[in-house]
C-alpha cells in the first residue's frame, strides 16, 4: 500500500479531520487522524494491518507476539497480530506508566513487535517499549499505520510505518494565529480523568 492508499482509507472513512486538535503530547494540531473511524470498518481494519503485517516480515521476519499501547493501538494491534499469525496483548495506564494487566505477561526473551496506531512524538511508542523490555521482551521493531513526523522520530528500535506523513503540530505558546482562533478539540485517552 502507497502513502496515498492508506489516506484514501482515511479520507474515505471521514477520519481526516481538520479544526483545531491538542495531541497526546500536548502539541496542537490542524489536522488529526481520527483512526476509531477507520477501524469500525472491519475491512478497512483488515486492509492496512494486513499490509502492516506483510511489511513487519518483509523487514525483521517472524516475531513471537505483537504489543500494542491502549486505547488507540489495541485494534490495529490485533489486525497485525492476525495476519502474523501470533499472539495479540496490550498494556494500559495505570498511575501514568503503561503496564501488563489482565494476566498479560511476556515470556523471556520473546521477539516483540510493538503495533501503535498513530505515532506523532513517539512518546507513547517509546513508554511502551520500556514497559515491554522492563517485562524482559526483545522489542525488534515498532510498527505504526502512520507516521506523522515523516519519518523523524526515533523510537530506540526500527519504526516500520505504513504510512508516513508530515503533519504540522505547535507547542501551545507557538500556535498560528489562524489555529488559535479555532476552538480546541482533545481527543485522545491520555488526559482523561475518571
Ligand atoms: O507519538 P505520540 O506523540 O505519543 O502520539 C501518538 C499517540 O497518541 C494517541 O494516543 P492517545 O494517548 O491520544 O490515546 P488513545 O490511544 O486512546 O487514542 C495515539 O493512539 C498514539 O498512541
Ligand atoms: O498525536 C496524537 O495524539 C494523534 C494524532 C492523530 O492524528 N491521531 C491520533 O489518534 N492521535
Ligand atoms: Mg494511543
Amino acid at each position: 500500500m502507497t502513502n496515498d492508499d492508506v489516506l484514501e482509507e482515511f479520507r474515505a472513512a471521514g477520519a481526516l479531520r481538520e479544526g483545531h486538535f491538542v495531541l497526546s503530547s500536548g502539541l496542537h494540531s490542524p489536522v488529526f487522524l481520527q483512526k476509531n473511524l477507520v477501524f469500525m470498518r472491519p475491512e478497512r481494519c483488515e486492509r492496512l494491518c494486513k499490509a502492516l503485517a506483510d511489511k513487519i516480515v518483509a523487514t525483521v521476519g517472524h516475531v513471537d507476539v505483537a504489543v500494542s499501547p491502549a486505547v488507540g493501538g489495541i485494534i490495529p494491534g490485533y489486525e497485525t497480530a492476525r495476519h502474523l499469525n501470533v499472539p495479540s496483548i496490550y498494556v494500559e495506564r495505570e498511575g501514568g506508566g503503561f503496564k501488563f494487566r489482565r494476566g498479560f505477561h511476556i515470556e523471556p526473551g520473546q521477539k516483540v513487535v510493538m503495533v501503535e496506531d498513530i505515532v506523532t512524538t513517539g512518546l507513547s511508542s517509546r513508554e511502551c517499549i520500556q514497559a515491554i523490555k522492563d517485562a524482559g521482551g526483545d522489542v525488534v521493531a515498532a510498527a505504526c499505520i502512520v507516521d506523522r513526523s515523516g519519518g523523524k522520530v526515533d523510537v530506540g528500535v526500527p519504526l516500520i510505518a505504513l504510512a508516513s506523513l508530515e503533519v504540522p503540530a505547535y507547542p501551545a505558546d507557538a500556535l498560528p494565529p489562524e489555529l488559535a482562533a479555532i476552538p480546541i478539540e482533545d481527543p485522545g485517552s491520555r488526559r482523561l480523568k475518571g
